[in-house]
Parts: structure tokens; sequence; C-alpha cells
């Protein structure tokens, strides 16, 4: 048997069984191939070189163990339901970490909060629990561990961001974090997670949460939205304690959990990641966090919300499910926060997000508060949206809908059958970081996958055709490094945050600029820098003109076949559907809405949007009359709403 075919028989597309591709490259970057044979060494060959010694198993939610004694804490005000578990010690670790604790709790009541590890709320006042230096280093790390990235070189750039702040009587945003106005935990928990100043968004959300109003909040990929929501919402509840159980139990209920706060996002892979975050920011607290999704046991998510669920982090899917089988009420629901908040509002998404907050027991818009989070924000998803909000502070920051100046973003004209080719090309002078690479198919991915590995690449793959577990597997081998480059299909665009992903290639563009916006958005986050490849032939006219405008509005440079190839498909009349401007995505309810149509290609809306006070009416005629969410479909959502593609 050839070489070759030993090291093929050797691989693992999924990172899973910790095998790896030889050393041995039979790829030689044109730039090298001048050289003696000797002298030809593959940049990466240096990745793997003690591959195979942790599979990370133990990646998954299944195996949160922990060591609990559940007490009755009769002392702590006794009101609200008590239960005895006694479920005995377990071992184990979660996520590869261990978090070991021994928790005690009565499960709900203003009064009698006591959980061991956790916080409780007596009398008005919340009362940390006691540090636990274990479960602290899990949590946050030290500082100079990589896992736990901090901020780049260009994080103070943060402040020269321009940001607009829309809306009746608009709170001042904070410049620090101090408490107040945060609740003095979740400042020691910010510290703890080495966050020295807020990003812009932050300072903005935390005085419009404390002030009780709602928000739709359109800030670039990268600047912190995550603790945009977390921080006020934990804040506000640190503060103010947890609510009586709204109804009376029966024997059925008697284990349902009813969260204060919900937190809904699009894929599974996100919930976790807001949920790890929202476990560092609870660290001490009344607040248990739990999350549910798809393709995981339901019956483990069960029973980890039974063991309490004051902020659920939940796919859309899964949380229906639970809603179905009587686990969670949403009555006393103060919070909701839709992240990528355009994407839950799509096609895809909009008819189960209006189910769980419309149809079941959520209090209506008027009773809690809304905050809806994204890096892009279309006109007529941000319409739609406010049938979830009341009189709502819209912020941008950055151009809406525009990508970071961190960064750099690189077109290369590149035929289909000549992507490979260049890929390798690129691949090959590349000697650290995460590279991921975005296909438009889930086919694709996993072809090129192969092909990256046949040609003795560290490659994985991520997509929706793969199991739950594979998922996770894949992000980890990529997050940790054994498999330095990552195919992936739009599953992975939104959302992820991981550390020293250095470069993004767009293989395939998408058709969409506000996909391509979250693409790269990978890469340079928290003021980190990062590149971004896309390869673009006139397969992609479709999106060349926004695509000439987000490139220009992030300072960057414009090949001249991209100006080219815009010309042309303007002067051939090709260029519906375009991002309308420089108005588009900005707070629809401030008037410049003359280029409203062209993303909705609809002219019967073209003329609305002048004043706030009559959208309302318009929102719900447009959809009594059955013509609006139609209308949205040529121009957005049209592909990311059918799930099944990606
Ligand atoms: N105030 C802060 N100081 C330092 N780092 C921060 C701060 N806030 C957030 N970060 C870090 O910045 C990174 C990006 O944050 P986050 O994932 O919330 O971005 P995002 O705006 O939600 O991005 P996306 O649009 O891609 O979802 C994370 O690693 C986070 O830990």
């Amino acid at each position: 048997m050839s070489d070759l075919s030993n090291d093929m028989q050797n691989l693992n597309i999924n990172g899973g069984n910790g095998q790896q591709p030889a050393a041995r490259r039979s790829y030689v970057p044109p730039h090298i191939r001048s050289l003696p044979s000797d002298q030809q060494h593959a940049p990466r060959s240096n990745y793997g070189s003690n591959y195979g010694s942790n599979n990370g198993g133990d990646y998954g939610r299944s195996n949160y163990n922990d060591n609990r004694g559940y007490n009755n804490g009769g002392s702590f005000g006794g009101y609200g339901q008590r239960r005895s578990y006694n479920n005995g010690p377990r071992g184990g670790n979660f996520g590869g970490n261990s978090y070991g604790n021994n928790r005690g709790y009565n499960n709900r009541g203003p009064g009698g909060y006591q959980r061991n590890g956790q916080g409780r709320f007596v009398d008005g006042k919340h009362v940390p629990a006691a540090k636990n230096p274990a479960v602290e280093k899990d949590l946050f790390g030290e500082a100079d561990d990589p896992k736990f990235q901090s901020s780049g070189i260009n994080f103070d750039n943060y402040d020269e961001i321009p940001v607009e702040a829309t809306g009746n009587d608009v709170p001042e945003p904070i410049s620090t974090f101090t408490s107040p106005p945060l609740e003095e935990l979740l400042l020691e928990n910010i510290q703890l997670a080495r966050f020295s100043k807020p990003t812009p968004v932050q300072k903005y959300s935390v005085p419009i949460v404390a002030a009780g109003r709602d928000l739709m909040a359109c800030a670039q990929t990268g600047s912190g939205k995550t603790g945009g929501f977390l921080f006020p919402i934990l804040s506000q509840s640190f503060l103010n304690g947890p609510s009586a159980v709204p109804e009376p139990t029966t024997h059925f209920s008697k284990n349902k959990a009813y969260p204060t706060a919900l937190v809904l996002a699009p894929t599974r892979e996100l919930v976790s990641q807001i949920y790890d975050e929202a476990k560092k920011f609870t660290y001490r607290s009344w607040v248990r966090p739990t999350v549910a999704y798809g393709g995981a046991d339901i019956g483990s998510q069960i029973r980890e919300i039974e063991r309490g669920c004051d902020l659920l982090v939940a796919t859309p899917g899964r949380l229906s499910d639970l809603l179905d089988r009587g686990k969670v009420s949403l009555a006393n629901i103060k919070y909701l926060v839709l992240d990528e908040a355009d994407r839950m509002l799509d096609m895809g998404f909009e008819p189960q997000i209006r189910q769980i907050v419309q149809g079941c027991d959520m209090p209506g818009v008027e009773d809690r508060q809304t905050l809806l989070f994204s890096a892009t924000f279309p006109r007529d998803i941000q319409m739609l949206a406010t049938d979830f909000l009341k009189d709502y502070i819209f912020l941008s920051v950055g151009k809406v809908g525009s990508t970071s100046e961190n960064i750099t973003q690189k077109v290369l004209y590149v035929e289909d059958n000549e992507k490979n080719s260049v890929l390798l090309d690129i691949l090959s002078s590349e000697d650290n970081g995460l590279t991921l690479i975005f296909v438009e198919t889930k086919r694709m991915a996993d072809v090129l996958s192969n092909f990256l590995i046949s040609q003795n690449f560290y490659a994985t793959s991520i997509h929706g055709d793969r199991s739950q577990h594979e998922r996770e597997r894949a992000l980890e081998s990529f997050r940790s490094g054994k498999f330095p480059i990552l195919v992936a299909t739009a599953v992975a665009a939104r959302g992820l945050d991981i550390p020293n992903v250095t470069h993004v290639i767009n293989y395939d563009l998408p058709s969409d600029i506000d996909d391509y916006v979250h693409r790269i958005g990978r890469t340079g986050r928290a003021g980190n820098t990062g590149v971004a490849t896309a390869f673009f032939n006139r397969g992609n006219k479709n999106i060349v003109k926004d695509f000439v405008e987000i490139l220009t509005e992030a300072k960057q440079e414009v090949p001249q076949f991209l100006t080219a190839i815009a010309r042309e498909s303007s002067r051939g009349g090709s260029m519906r559907g375009g991002r309308g401007g420089k108005t588009q995505n900005k707070d629809f309810r401030r008037g410049g809405n003359s280029n409203y149509g062209n993303n909705n290609g609809g002219s019967s809306f073209g003329g609305y949007g002048n004043n706030s006070s009559s959208f309302g009416g318009y929102a719900n005629n447009g959809r009594a009359q059955g013509g609006y969410a139609n209308n949205n479909s040529n121009n957005y959502g049209n592909q990311s709403s059918a799930n099944s593609w990606w």
C-alpha cells in the first residue's frame, strides 16, 4: 500500500477518533516548488504533533455532573414550593472542565432561595454564595490562557465608532463598569472576566434596560452584544430578585420551571455559547441559567431545568417542545431576548417565535421587556419586530449592517473550477491561526473537507446533516486548534465566538449580503484583527452592488473587476434587491424611507415610516392583507429561512 493510502486510512474528517492526517503533504505550494525537496515543508505540519491525545469526548452538556444535595431551605422565608432532592454525589465533568459543586436549594419563591454554590435573595437583598476557587478557574480561566480570549489591540477604537440611539427619552449611556448602576456581584463577575470597560452596545443597553425600556440593538459583529443583553438583565434580576410562582401548584405542574428571562437564538452552538457566558456572569448569584436545544437528549435537559431555571437560553424548536410537555411556563418572563433577531424573525423562524411569544402564557408586550440584537437589521424585519416591542429605543453602533474595520477584506476573482487550487495556495501560505471556510451546501462542506484532508490539511466540517455530537466534536477540534480548518455552511455564520479565527474564506459567497457580514464577523472580534477572503465570480452578480457598498463603508480596497461588474449589472438592470443605499437598516421610524420599497420589492410600502406612531396600524394591516411576509421573500431570508440547506 502506498504511503498516501496508509495515511488516508487513518484519516477522520470528524475530528473525533483522534487519528490525524500524517504530517506529510502531497501539495507543494507554488512559491516553494522551486526549492529542493527537503525544504518544501508544509507550513502547518506542526499541527497535530500531539494529535490523538485528547478526543474531546467530554464535550457536550449531557455530562454535567456535580455533587448536589438539595435542601428545603425552609429557613429562607419558606415561600414557594419546597422540594427535597437527594441525587447523591456524582462524578464527571462538564464540557471538559470539572464544575463540581454542592448545591442545595428549594426551587422557587422570593424569600426562599437557597442553592449551595448559588446565591439567595432574602428580605429584598441579594446574598451571593461563597466564592469557589475551582469553579472560578473553570469559568474565568487564567489571565494568559488563550482559550479565554481577551480583547485585542484595537479594542479602544470602539470608542470612536459612531453610535446612534433613537426613540423617546433615550437614557444617558454609562462610560465605565461601576456599581451602581450595575449590581455589585455582577460587577465582580465582569471583573473576573477581565472586561475592563464596556463596549458601545453595553454602554447603552445597561441604562436602557434599567429604565424599563425595550431595545432593538444593531451592533457590529464581535462587539459584545451578548454582554449587551446579559449585563443589564442580570443586574436588574440580581437587584430585584425572583418572582413568585404565578399559579397554584398541582401534581402535574410541580416540576414546571418559571424562568424570569428567556434568550432565544437560532442555532444549537450559539445557545450553548450564550449559556456558557451566562454561567460566568451568574456565578454566585441566585440566578440559575439553563440551556435547551434540539439534537440532544431532552430528558437530561428537562432534569436540569427541574433543578432550577431562572434564565433559559433556548432554540425555538426545543423550547416549543418543552412548552408542549408542560415543563416550562413563560408566565414569569420579565425579559425576552431575541439574539440574531433578524434571523429569528425571518420566514424560517417567525411562526415559531410568534407562537412562543404570543401563543403561550408569556406576559404581553407591556408587561415584559423585549430586547432584540443583531449585526444586521433589514427594514422589513424591523417592521415585523415592532409587534414584539413597545416604545423601543433603536441603537445602531457603527453603520448599521456594516463590517468591522478590524477585518481586512480581500476579494479574488476565481472561477468555480479554480476554487480548489486557489484555496490550496492560500492555506499553504498560512502558518498559524484558525481558518473558517464557508460553502453554500452541506454536500459541498463534506466534499471540500474531504478534499482538504486528501491534501493533508487538518480539516473538519460542520453542517446541519451532521449529528449534534459530530457538530460539537468538530467545533471543539477546531476551537482547540487540533483541526485548524473548519469547512462550514451558514450554520456557523452567526454569533460563534471562537478565539484565534484569523481567516474567514468565502469559498462560495452567500446570496444575501447580510449573511456575508455575519460570516466574516467570525474573525476580528473584540478589537482583534482578522482577514476575510471572498472568491467572487459572475455567478455572484446578484450581490455585487451591496458588496461594493460594504467594502467601501469599511474602507476596504475595492478591486477593479468588482466595480466593473457592478457597473455592468446596473446597466443591465439586474440590481434589484440591493441594500437601498446609505439609509438601509437605519431605524426605519426615522424617515429616510424613500428606498424602503427596494428591499421589499413592494412599492406599496414605499411611503411608509415617517413617524413611529402610525406604525402599529401599518404593520398589522400589512400582514392582515397577507402581503407582508411574502413580499420579503425575494430579497431577504429566502435561503436562510430554509433550515434544511445549512
Ligand atoms: N466589555 C468587554 N471587554 C472585553 N471583551 C469583551 C467585552 N464584551 C465582550 N467581550 C468579548 O468580545 C467577544 C465578542 O463578544 P460577543 O460574542 O458578545 O459579540 P457579538 O457582538 O455578539 O458578535 P456577533 O455579532 O458575532 O454575535 C467575546 O469574546 C467577549 O468575551
